[in-house]
This record gives structure tokens, C-alpha cells and sequence, in this order.
């Protein structure tokens, strides 16, 4: 992704609104962890982080687990060259056998669901005890894959394109602590 100047950045913060506190985050954080450790406690599964969007999400969960486990990462990542094309590319698969383990992928957001399921299926045929998903967010609309739902989830969020957290606008803004959209009157 090709680089755009600071003065274009500090527009689109300017031109930017927050949906979700940090502090909101910092609370949906400590649920989801929660809710992990209930679910894994002393299941030592492997936590594999879906690259890049959730490497911070999983940075901030992981803080706050009570279970073993261990860490990967995996980075599939998802283009649209037509409306109606969707097309998986897989950047890296972990060089790890997850046969008879119990797997958690931790991710910002589930908006479509193409990606999760895409990754969840390619995941299941290497024979793991569980696959689970954890986002951050959920967004709302009717356009979700079919036959695919997340298993835990932080905090639902509109249907807009959001930064931070993860979640980048043109490659940056990943490392906000909050949920930010462009205004609407500020759309192009
Ligand atoms: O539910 P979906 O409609 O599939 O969209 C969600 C996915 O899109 C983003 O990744 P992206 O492919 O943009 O790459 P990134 O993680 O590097 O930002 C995000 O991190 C999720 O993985
Ligand atoms: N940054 C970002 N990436 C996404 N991938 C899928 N939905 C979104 C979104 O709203 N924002």
C-alpha cells in the first residue's frame, strides 16, 4: 500500500469522528477475555492471530488471559477486483500442526465473514479439535456469508468503514485506541 503524506492523515483526522471510546474497547477487551477464559480454561489451545488487523486486538486480549496457550499468526487477506468477485490470498499459513488442538483465531472485525470462513475452513482440514473465532467487532448489516458465525464477539458497530484498533484507513490509523469513521458530510 503506497504511502500518503502527513497532511492527508491529519485531514482524515480532522474529517473523522469516534463511533467507540477507547474506554468502550478497554471494557469490551476485558469481556472478551473473560468469556476466553471461561471457554479455554485448561484447554491450552494455540491463539493464532489474523495478520494484520489483529495484531493489536489480539496484543490487548492477550494481556488479560488465564489460560496456556500458545501464539501463531496466520495473514490471508481478502481483494474485490469486481462487485461480486471475492478472492482469498493467503500471505502465510503457519507452519504448525494443529491436528487434535484446539484453535482460537483473534481478529478486528467480522464484517462479511469472507475472510474467517475462508481461513476457519482452510483451517478444518488439517483435522483440529475446535476452530473459534474472536473479533472485536462485529459489523451490522445483512450481507454476511452464510452458514458462518463468530464465536465471541466484543462490540457491535455501524455499518460504515472504521479505523483503528487494527483496522486501517489506507494502510494507516491501525494504532488508534478508539473506533473512528469520516463524517458523513465529510464522505467523498
Ligand atoms: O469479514 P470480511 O468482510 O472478510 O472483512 C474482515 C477482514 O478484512 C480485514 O482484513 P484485510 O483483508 O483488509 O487485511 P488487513 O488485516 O491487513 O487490514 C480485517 O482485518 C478482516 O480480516
Ligand atoms: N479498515 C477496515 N477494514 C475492514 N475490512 C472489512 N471491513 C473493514 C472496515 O470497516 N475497516
Amino acid at each position: 500500500m503506497s504511502q500518503i503524506s502527513n497532511k492527508e492523515i491529519e485531514q482524515t483526522l480532522r474529517n473523522s469522528e469516534c463511533l467507540i471510546s477507547s474506554i468502550e474497547v478497554a471494557a469490551a477487551y476485558e469481556r472478551l477475555a473473560a468469556q476466553l477464559n471461561l471457554h479455554y480454561a485448561g484447554l491450552n489451545p494455540i491463539v493464532m492471530v489474523v495478520m494484520n488487523g489483529g495484531l493489536i486486538p489480539a496484543g490487548q486480549l492477550l494481556t488479560h488471559l488465564t489460560f496456556y496457550h500458545r501464539m501463531h499468526y496466520i495473514h490471508a487477506s481478502r481483494y474485490r477486483e469486481n462487485e461480486g468477485t471475492n478472492e482469498l490470498v493467503w500471505k502465510f499459513k503457519p507452519d504448525v500442526d494443529i491436528s487434535g488442538e484446539h484453535v482460537l483465531l483473534v481478529d478486528d472485525i467480522f464484517d462479511e465473514g469472507i475472510t474467517l470462513k475462508a481461513i476457519v475452513e482452510e483451517l478444518k482440514k488439517e483435522n483440529p479439535k475446535s476452530v473459534d473465532c474472536c473479533v472485536l467487532l462485529n459489523k451490522v448489516h445483512d450481507r454476511k456469508v452464510e452458514d458462518f458465525k463468530v464465536d465471541f464477539v466484543g462490540l457491535d458497530v455501524d455499518d460504515r468503514y472504521v479505523y483503528g484498533c487494527g483496522m486501517d484507513f489506507h494502510g494507516y490509523l491501525r494504532h488508534l485506541p478508539g473506533i473512528y469513521a469520516i463524517k458523513e458530510d465529510k464522505l467523498p
